[in-house]
């Protein structure tokens, strides 16, 4: 157990500048591309590789292992992982809460210094790692790869330091003659639990167990399975910059198990998670139930799924229109949350060129495994994914939908599937409702005049509202579809596709059923994981109770 550091701090210090990671190409030749290569293929030659749970700082061997696959080549196994269990829980929840007066007592610029660090180490020395073991665990191309495990990582532990300063400079701005009003950011009493998704490991590591272990509190992690490796190796960077022994603990494991005994315990102060609405739904519930267990309110930050939007006007740009949606749609294998699933293109210049120029640059398209670097598609994730997307396919030509390319998966060596496009005439069909998580799009080629009835079917065909772009050249057409889509996205693109958001510059939420909105990636979400404590210090006391309204 660390002693309780009580350090002095001799001055206001003010933090490095903060500014978005730069972003490498990997062009043919370069020296990044060949030691990326270099990196991979080690990676692929030394594996499986062995990960334990962690938790004091203590590296636990279980013996219940469970195997993480590359989803490019599932016959090769990238590691095995032990996964922990309802005890090794209450050991995590109890060796952090230990941790807790250590941490919570480290002087902010101190605790600053680890994230900034492990930013650092990513960019530099690691970076060939991460993104590596990003690839190859989560099955995303060097681009995708480098947006997520190199760029928006590093952005989320430098914004973070920014916004945690900026949270704990906003002070009362008024005091009375005599006193001095302050506020503090008090971390949450109790422990927080994150539960992470797949799909980016910015998220998990970057956000989901920083933002609440930054300002101070002590967190019990439960990674994805199917992101094991990659969030393990960031993890260790976090401890190599200094993260101090049980302050995030790392519990993989089987989820309603780990996830339901850290929401069952009484010292449980919060819950930040992202991945899919039915999921946070049933954690939300059993959170409800458990109500007179808990010291306090426990904090509920969840982002969820989406059904995300272009709604295209007849003044657009076409061939921008075209490229940005194929971007949106089919990158990463449409599995980032932000996807674009639900396409609105006028009858006339869908019939025009839109559609023609649509399916000349998806037949352009490679799929293949991401260790041949050429690929703009990889594999998804996993066989329950594949089966889905295939699945939801079917059921969409049942129901009169058109394939009009794709709609072919092959599942022998890897879970790839073909850019799909299918067009409906019924704009509630079963693909323009559900969220489907894979490379897929629905096309409704809307009448001509019916801008602003198609903005209002928008509006109303999903429950999600996550991310939504328009499209137009016509100002008065963009500001109308703008206000009647106000609340169908918690993030709206003009001209541009509606993935791709970046720390510091595009807060990320939804609404609605896709999330809380607290928009990672900003100040906003800071304030979930503090608990402010108002201070007023009198200097002057008062000569006598009576005030002048008393005297006669
Ligand atoms: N809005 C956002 O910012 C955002 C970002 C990324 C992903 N997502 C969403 O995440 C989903 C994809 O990620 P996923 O497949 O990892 O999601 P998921 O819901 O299957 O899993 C997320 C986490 O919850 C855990 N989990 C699963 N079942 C559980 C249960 N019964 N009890 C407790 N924990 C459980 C998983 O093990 C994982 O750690 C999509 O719906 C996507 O839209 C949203
Ligand atoms: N922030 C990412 C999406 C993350 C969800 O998976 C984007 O904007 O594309």
């Amino acid at each position: 157990m660390a002693s309780v550091p009580q350090a002095p701090q001799f001055g206001l210090f003010s933090l490095p500048p903060i500014k978005n990671e730069p972003m490498r190409n990997y062009e043919p030749k370069s020296e990044d591309r060949i030691k990326l290569q270099q990196a991979v293929d080690e990676m692929i030659a030394a594996g499986p590789f062995e990960v334990p749970v962690v938790i004091n700082g203590e590296k636990i061997k279980t013996g219940k292992v469970a195997q993480q696959p590359n989803p490019s080549n599932h016959s090769h196994i990238l590691c095995n992982y032990h996964e922990a269990d309802e005890a090794l829980v209450q050991k995590a929840i109890e060796g952090s809460l230990k941790a807790k007066t250590a941490w919570e007592n480290m002087p902010w610029n101190d605790r600053a210094a680890i994230f900034l660090k492990a930013a650092d180490l990513i960019a530099s020395k690691y970076r060939y790692k991460v993104l590596a073991a990003t690839m190859l665990g989560q099955g995303k191309n060097v681009w995708q790869a480098e947006i997520d495990a190199a760029a928006e990582i590093c952005d989320f532990f430098r914004f973070s330091a920014k916004y945690i300063q900026e949270l704990y400079s906003t002070q009362p701005p008024e005091c009375s003659a005599n006193t001095w009003n302050r506020t503090e950011y008090r971390p949450l009493e109790g422990f927080v639990l994150a539960v992470s998704p797949f799909n980016f490991l910015a998220i998990a590591a970057g956000n989901l167990i920083c933002a609440p272990a930054m300002t101070g509190n002590v967190v019990v992690w439960k990674p994805s399975p199917m992101s094991i490796y990659s969030n393990y190796v960031a993890y260790e960077i976090l401890r190599e910059a200094g993260l101090p022994d049980g302050v995030i603990q790392f519990v993989p494991g089987p989820a309603p198990e780990i996830v339901g005994a850290a929401i069952n315990h009484r010292e449980f102060a919060g819950l930040h998670f992202t991945g899919s609405t039915h999921v946070f739904r049933q954690l939300w519930k059993q959170i409800g139930n458990n109500l007179d267990k808990y010291r306090g309110y426990p904090r509920i930050v969840g982002e969820t799924g989406g059904k995300n939007f272009h709604m295209v006007h007849k003044s657009a740009n076409v061939d921008a229109a075209v490229t940005q949606s194929i971007r949106a749609a089919f990158e990463y294998q449409g599995q980032k949350c932000s996807a674009l699933s639900r396409l609105y293109v006028p009858k006339s210049m869908w019939e025009g060129e839109f559609k023609q120029k649509l399916l000349d640059q998806i037949a352009q398209i490679s799929v293949g495994p991401v260790q041949e670097f050429k690929h703009f598609m990889g594999p998804v994730i996993a066989k329950h994914s594949f089966e889905k997307i295939m699945g939801l396919i079917e059921a969409a030509k049942k129901e009169g939908g058109e394939v009009l390319c794709g709609g072919q998966g092959d599942d022998s060596k890897g879970w790839y599937v073909q850019p799909t496009v299918i067009e409906t005439k019924d704009p509630k069909s079963v693909t323009m409702v559900n969220e489907i998580f894979g490379p897929v799009i629905t096309v409704y080629a809307y009448p001509d005049e019916e801008f602003e009835q198609t903005c209002e079917l928008i509006d109303s065909t999903t429950e999600y509202a996550l991310t939504g772009s328009i499209f137009s050249a016509d100002r008065y057409a963009l500001i109308r579809a703008s206000n009647l889509l106000r609340n169908a996205s918690g993030m709206m693109y003009y001209n541009d596709k509606c993935t791709g958001a970046v720390v510091g510059q595009q807060p990320f939420g939804g609404a609605r059923a896709s999330g809380t909105n607290d928009k990672a990636g900003s100040i906003s979400i800071f304030y979930r994981f503090v608990s402010a404590r108002t201070i007023k210090e009198t200097t002057i006391d008062p000569a006598t109770h009576i005030y002048p309204s008393n005297l006669e």
